[in-house]
């Protein structure tokens, strides 16, 4: 099953377990008028939780440009794994792409691990889905060196474990999110990203047949992040400060634009 291609950059919101269901249809309405047209190369996606997304899917129709994703699924796509997520049932409701390895998942008390979150990752392309997978160190280092090799460090496996489980020609999405920028006022300093994200884009050009490969950055982004991040980076993950459509629109048409 062929997964969808990606657009030359993309912006995306998870609204986590923040919206409900009421709110999470009014967020959808608003959004899909403010979607780039479908030939733009700017691709947007909303991630909303689970009991939202027949009704996201259905809002969406008239906008199929506007990727519906997932916030998680399972390794299997049936058997005796009760209250997990298949990601075949993903599929046949409408997401095209599933978020993975989340930092909120992969810290206390879920401790998500590498392995599972490759295994995650081959079964949401068996299913013609793209994985978003969120990838990051956890601890911040106020010595700038210092913080860009211990991201690096930590990064590369969770890339690495990833880009061996799935297929050489299908598309991955990695959000570089560091745990400690997540949920915070300000992103993480565009120094940092830059310098990370670069050596993490040359790790991955070293494994032979990856091509639709996109790098995002993720982590209290917001309205004027992208234009201190566009030089490295493909797009942005937001969470909180898009969850305002207006917020949301801003980041969308910066990114278009550049
Ligand atoms: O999934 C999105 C990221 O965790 C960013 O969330 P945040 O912008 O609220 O820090």
């Amino acid at each position: 099953m062929a997964a969808p291609t990606l657009p030359k950059s993309l912006v995306g919101v998870n609204t986590k377990m923040y919206f409900d269901l009421p709110t999470t249809t009014a967020y959808i309405s608003s959004v899909s008028k403010i979607a780039p047209p479908p030939d733009s190369s700017c691709g947007i996606f909303i991630i909303p939780s689970y009991p939202c997304l027949g009704a996201a899917h259905t809002l969406l129709q008239a906008t199929p440009q506007v990727l519906l994703g997932a916030q998680n699924c399972h390794t299997e796509d049936s058997g005796a794994y009760t209250g997990e997520v298949s990601p075949l049932m993903l599929k046949q409701i409408g997401c095209s792409m599933v978020c993975l390895g989340h930092a909120e998942r992969r810290r206390a008390p879920i401790n998500e691990a590498d392995d599972v979150i490759a295994k995650k990752a081959k079964a949401v392309v068996r299913n013609g889905m793209i994985p978003l997978v969120c990838i990051g160190e956890k601890a911040k280092s106020n010595i700038m060196s210092e913080g860009v090799g211990l991201a690096i460090r930590e990064c590369s496996p969770q890339i690495m474990e990833v880009l061996r489980a799935v297929p050489g020609d299908a598309p991955i999405i990695f959000a570089y999110e560091p745990a400690w920028a997540i949920g915070a006022q300000e992103p993480a300093s565009a120094d940092h990203v830059l310098a990370v994200v670069k050596s993490l884009k040359s790790l991955v050009d070293t494994v032979e047949g990856k091509t639709e490969i996109r790098m995002l950055y993720g982590g209290s982004a917001k309205p004027g992040t992208w234009q201190t991040l566009k030089a490295g980076l493909d797009g942005l993950f937001l969470g909180r400060f898009a969850h305002n459509v207006e917020n949301f629109e801003k980041v969308i048409r910066e990114v278009e634009e550049s």
